[in-house]
This record gives structure tokens, C-alpha cells and sequence, in this order.
């Protein structure tokens, strides 16, 4: 199953025990007797006969990304990297197109090598030609030799040759994980690759392997042509494809004949899981397996378990099927979607072109106990705090009943884009999801914000209160826009809130790879001195008494806004 590589035995005997991790999940095995390597630079250590240890020796990148918080400020961002080798699909639905487009919506960079170019089309494949073996390796060399790849993703491997070569220069140039996608025929029934490249792939492949995505068909092939029916077939194919030696597998039933659901069957040697999404009626799912494999190497790049990774591939997949299920491209049986959920949209006046971190130089965050104190509406004092020159709004209503809050934000949303100026929702996805709210911002113990950011889309805007560099690091791989860090000064707006001081908020600036508003009992008297703490991703600060619970609101954002400019303009 795995090969022993002695050269790594006996370093790992010397490791000191707290740098050994015990990992339940998808890490137990069922006889594992003493250490070994796999190419995904993992090292398990056996202990007869059920459990197993996993340590993981730190990536070129974890250690560079050490090194950065160290200090070293001037490094460059670390961007997640999935290399795909896959063949290219002429109509963009499959194959190459669709990694990349799938890479793109999640925020993970994507390189690409070409196994074999096709004609394809809504209609079928007219053609395929491979690239020779010698050039996918110069390209594989290329990339895996310089740009610092986490995760390698493959679908069409048109020979055991290519196959061969990959898994050589897996071996001399390791990644964290590898996510097999066994191409072999198109939905249209065409041929994608040879039979001999089921050797390649069971022999070479599958044993470096992380996650296998077979569907119903090649799960089949796979095993010599067993009939695939129902989703009981499925838990029994990805038993045996798991003794083929991937670490897990997911047998996919989008083919699956009378199933009101779009059942996955995933197995990690030890735990079957049934992964179940509602499935969507529509022609356009050409390219949902090479979708799927992307969006799980992009999660795995970005930080998550294989398991966490297929769920988050799998709802994505859901969502853009969903979306996209009236597009119209193509004559055929089988039409692609839209991986970046925008091409059908519509009547949508004000989209956000990207997240301009000036946005966040005046940031009001509304307070219903401070509205209703002063007898106004939350869309007055909205309207207020932009007449005064707040740059973005934030809608916090702890009390407001649902229905009343959807109301009351889509009045704001209209106030708010009038002038240009996003809104945002503290904590209710929900609430952002119904009205179109340009994002949300979320605490701690709010809903993850990778989670936000799955449910919300590539485009919106999402902040996360951070107090420490380790959130803000979280904050950054889950893919936020902005953090917020605070309590700058002790408040009464918000209890048990510990201050971390502008000592803490410089510290969390300098750590922060995103940009930061400052936020906590900030007003008139110490705004400036907020600023002049002096790093250059703080970008604004956040306000909510020293604007809502004042007479006039206006006239308060006023003065702070030129207060803020002219501390601004001295720093500069
Ligand atoms: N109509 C649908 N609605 C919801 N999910 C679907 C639908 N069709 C497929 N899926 C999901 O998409 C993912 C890919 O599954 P599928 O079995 O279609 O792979 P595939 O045949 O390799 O894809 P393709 O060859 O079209 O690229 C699975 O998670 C599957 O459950
Ligand atoms: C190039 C290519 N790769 C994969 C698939 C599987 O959908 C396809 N149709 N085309
Ligand atoms: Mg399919």
C-alpha cells in the first residue's frame, strides 16, 4: 500500500514527542506496524494494530511562512497553489477551463500542465490530441521546480507514460497532497484515456494519493467492470478502491440512475461518510467531476482536512449547478456552468469592483439600544453617518426581530449604494444573503468565515474581529477582505470585550497580512492617536457610540472624518 523509505525511518525516531500529533480523522489504519513516508510528506507511526500517528514534515512554505512571522514583513504573500495536470477542454467546461475557473472562485492560484488537448463541445469530444510525454514533463519540471506548488490535482492522463513521468516527478519534488481525478471517459461516452492507464494509475498513482474521485463508471472500471447501481454498490466500491492504497476515496454518484439526491459515498479506511446534496435539475453539468477535484485540492491548499474539503467541493458544486441552471451555451446534451456564479446575473446596478481597503477609513457600525434611545430609524442614522462621510456601513442588530432587520437593511442597502457606499451585516449571513448586502463582518464565535465566504460568494466583502496574529492568520486562509482589531479602548457598547490596547492592535497590524480598522471606544478624543500608531495596514477606524449616540450624528462623523484626514496627511 505505502513504500517503505528507510531514509526517512531514522529521523523520525529522534522526534520529540510534542511535535507528534495523534489525528482521528482519516488517519487510522488498519495494521500498521512500524513507520513510513508517503509522498505526500506524511510520516505515520504505526502502533499495532488500529491506531496511527501522523507527523508532518513542515513544507518549504510552512517554513518560509515561519520565517515571515518572524518579522521578515517585506516577504511576499503566501497565495494557496494548485498545480493541475489535466487535459484542456475546447468549450471550457471541463478539463483545464474548469480547474482554473473553480481555483479562481475559491481564491486559490492555479497552475497548469496540459496532458492532451480536445475538441469538445456541448455536443461530445471531436478530437483529442496528446501532448508528448517529454514536454508534460519539461512543463511539470517547470512548475514544480520553482512556484512552490501545495497541491497537485489530475484528471486526463491519456497514457501510462504520462502517469509514469508525474509520479516521478512527484517523488523528486514533493507536495502536501495529491487529489486523483481517474478521467477516463467523458459524459458523452468518449474515450479520455487508454486502458493501460488503469495500471499506471492503481500502481504509480493511487498509493501517493490523498483522495481518489472515481465516478460510477470509472469506479466500475476500476474494479474490472462490477455493476454500480445503488449507493450500497458505491460504499462497497470505495472499500476496495481505498485497499488500492489512496488515503481516501470518493466514489461520486452525479450518474447515479433515480436518485433524488446527488449521493457521494467518501471512505477513509475506517469511517464510510454519505454526503448528500440536493440534486439540480438542469443540463449544464458538464465538467462537475473536474470541479469537484479542483475545489477539493483549492480547500486542501487553503488549510482543510480532505473530509472538510470535499463537503466545502461538493456544496460548491451544488451552488454553481444551482445558479447556473437556466444558462443557455451550446447545442448539446450537455452544457457547462458558471463556475464564478456571475455570468447569469442581472439587474444588479451596484457591484462591488473588489474590495478597496479605503473603504474601511470611517467605518460606522450602527447600534439598535443607541437608535431607539435617540427616537430614529436605523436607515436615519444610516443616512447620517453618510452624509457626515462614513466610507462603509455595518448594520449590528443584536434585538431586531428577522423580518424586521431584512427591512430595515434593504432601506440602508438603497441609502448606502446611492452614495456609493457598501454595507455590510454583523454576524446574519442569512440577513446579507437576502438582502444582497455587499458582505458581512463576523466574530469569533460567529458563523467561520470560510464558511461565510462559501455561502456568500467570491465577491462579497468579509471582516473578522481579531484580537491576536494567530486570528488574523485564520482570518486570512479562510479568505476574509479585512479584519477588525479591538478593543483599541475599553467600551461600554460591547461587554466582557477584553481591550488589547493600540500595544495589542499594533501587534495584530503587523502580523496581519490583510488590511485593519481599528475598532473599540474609538471617537473624537483618541481617534488620531489610534491612527499615528503608525503601520500601514491600519486603514481607518471603526466607530459606533461616538457617532449613534450623539444628537447629531452628521455633524460627529464630520468632524471625526476631518480629524482622520488630517491625522492621515501628517503621517504621510
Ligand atoms: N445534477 C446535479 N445536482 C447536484 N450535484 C450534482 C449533479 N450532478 C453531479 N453532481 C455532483 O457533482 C459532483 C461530480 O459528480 P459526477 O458523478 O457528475 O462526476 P463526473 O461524472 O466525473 O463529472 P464530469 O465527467 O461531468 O466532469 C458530485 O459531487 C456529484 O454528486
Ligand atoms: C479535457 C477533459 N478532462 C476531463 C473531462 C471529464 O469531464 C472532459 N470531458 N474533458
Ligand atoms: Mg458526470
Amino acid at each position: 500500500m505505502v513504500t517503505l523509505v528507510h531514509n526517512y525511518v531514522f529521523p523520525l525516531k529522534g522526534l520529540p514527542r510534542d511535535q507528534i500529533s495523534t489525528v482521528s480523522e482519516g488517519f487510522q489504519f488498519g495494521r500498521v506496524s512500524s513507520c513510513f513516508f508517503t509522498q505526500s510528506r506524511r510520516v505515520y507511526v504505526g502502533v499495532p494494530p488500529v491506531t496511527a500517528i501522523r507527523y508532518r514534515i513542515p513544507t518549504l512554505m510552512a517554513m518560509r511562512d515561519e520565517g515571515a512571522k518572524r518579522g521578515n514583513r517585506s516577504s511576499k504573500q503566501k497565495v494557496p497553489h494548485v498545480l493541475t495536470v489535466a487535459g484542456s477542454d475546447s468549450g471550457a467546461g471541463a478539463g483545464i477551463q474548469a480547474d482554473l475557473k473553480a481555483c479562481g472562485a475559491i481564491g486559490v492560484y492555479c497552475s497548469t500542465v496540459i496532458t492532451a488537448v480536445t475538441a469538445q463541445n456541448t455536443i461530445g469530444v471531436q478530437g483529442v490530441h496528446s501532448v508528448p510525454e517529454n514536454f508534460i514533463d519539461e512543463q511539470l519540471r517547470s512548475v514544480l521546480s520553482d512556484m512552490e506548488v501545495d497541491v497537485v490535482k489530475t484528471g486526463m492522463l491519456p497514457s501510462i507514460g504520462v502517469v509514469k513521468v508525474l509520479s516521478h516527478r512527484l517523488k523528486e519534488f514533493p507536495v502536501q497532497a495529491l487529489v486523483v481525478d481517474p478521467v477516463m471517459v467523458s459524459t458523452s461516452g468518449d474515450l479520455l484515456a487508454g486502458p493501460s492507464v488503469l495500471d499506471g494509475l492503481r500502481e504509480e498513482l493511487f498509493p501517493m494519493a490523498d483522495i481518489v474521485t472515481p465516478n460510477l463508471k470509472e469506479a466500475s472500471t476500476l474494479l474490472g467492470g462490477v455493476k454500480l447501481e445503488t449507493v450500497a454498490d458505491m460504499r462497497s466500491a470505495a472499500k476496495s478502491i481505498h485497499a488500492l492504497g489512496p488515503r481516501t476515496v470518493l466514489v461520486k454518484g452525479g450518474d447515479l440512475p433515480d436518485s433524488l439526491d446527488a449521493v457521494d459515498i467518501f471512505f477513509d479506511g475506517e469511517n464510510f461518510h454519505e454526503l448528500s446534496a440536493s440534486r439540480i435539475k438542469t443540463r449544464n453539468t458538464h465538467g462537475t467531476g473536474c470541479t469537484l477535484a479542483s475545489c477539493i485540492a483549492a480547500e486542501v491548499a487553503k488549510g482543510s482536512s480532505i473530509l472538510q474539503a470535499v463537503k466545502i467541493a461538493k456544496c460548491f458544486v451544488e451552488s454553481a449547478l444551482d445558479y447556473s441552471k437556466e444558462l443557455v451555451i451550446g447545442t448539446g446534451p450537455q452544457g457547462p456552468f458558471d463556475h464564478l456564479f456571475k455570468l447569469s446575473s442581472n439587474g444588479n446596478s451596484y457591484r462591488r469592483q473588489g474590495f478597496n481597503p479605503s473603504d474601511l477609513f470611517l467605518y460606522a457600525v450602527t447600534d439598535s439600544r443607541m437608535n431607539k434611545k435617540w427616537g430614529r430609524s436605523i436607515s436615519d442614522a444610516v443616512k447620517a453617518a453618510i452624509d457626515g462621510g462614513a466610507t462603509i456601513i455595518q448594520l449590528r442588530e443584536k434585538e431586531a426581530e428577522t423580518r424586521d432587520f431584512v427591512d430595515a437593511a434593504k432601506a440602508c442597502k438603497e441609502i448606502a449604494h446611492s452614495y456609493g457606499v457598501p454595507l455590510l451585516i454583523n454576524d446574519r449571513v442569512d440577513v446579507a444573503l437576502a438582502i444582497d448586502a455587499d458582505g458581512v463582518h463576523v466574530g469569533q464565535s460567529d458563523m467561520p468565515a470560510h464558511v461565510a465566504r462559501r455561502l456568500l460568494g467570491p465577491e462579497k466583502i468579509i471582516g473578522v474581529s481579531c484580537k491576536t496574529p494567530e486570528q488574523a492568520e485564520q482570518a486570512w486562509s479562510d479568505g476574509a477582505d479585512y479584519i477588525g482589531c479591538g478593543g483599541a479602548y475599553t467600551t461600554k457598547t460591547k461587554e466582557n470585550n477584553p481591550t488589547v490596547g493600540l500595544d495589542g492592535l499594533k501587534t495584530v497590524c503587523l502580523a496581519s497580512k490583510l488590511p485593519v480598522v481599528a475598532i473599540g471606544g474609538i471617537g473624537l478624543g483618541n481617534a488620531c492617536s489610534v491612527m499615528e500608531i503608525g503601520v500601514s495596514n491600519l486603514k481607518g477606524v471603526a466607530v459606533v457610540s461616538a457617532l449613534f449616540d450623539r444628537e447629531c450624528i452628521a455633524s460627529e462623523t464630520r468632524k471625526l472624518h476631518s480629524l482622520l484626514m488630517d491625522a492621515v496627511s501628517r503621517l504621510k
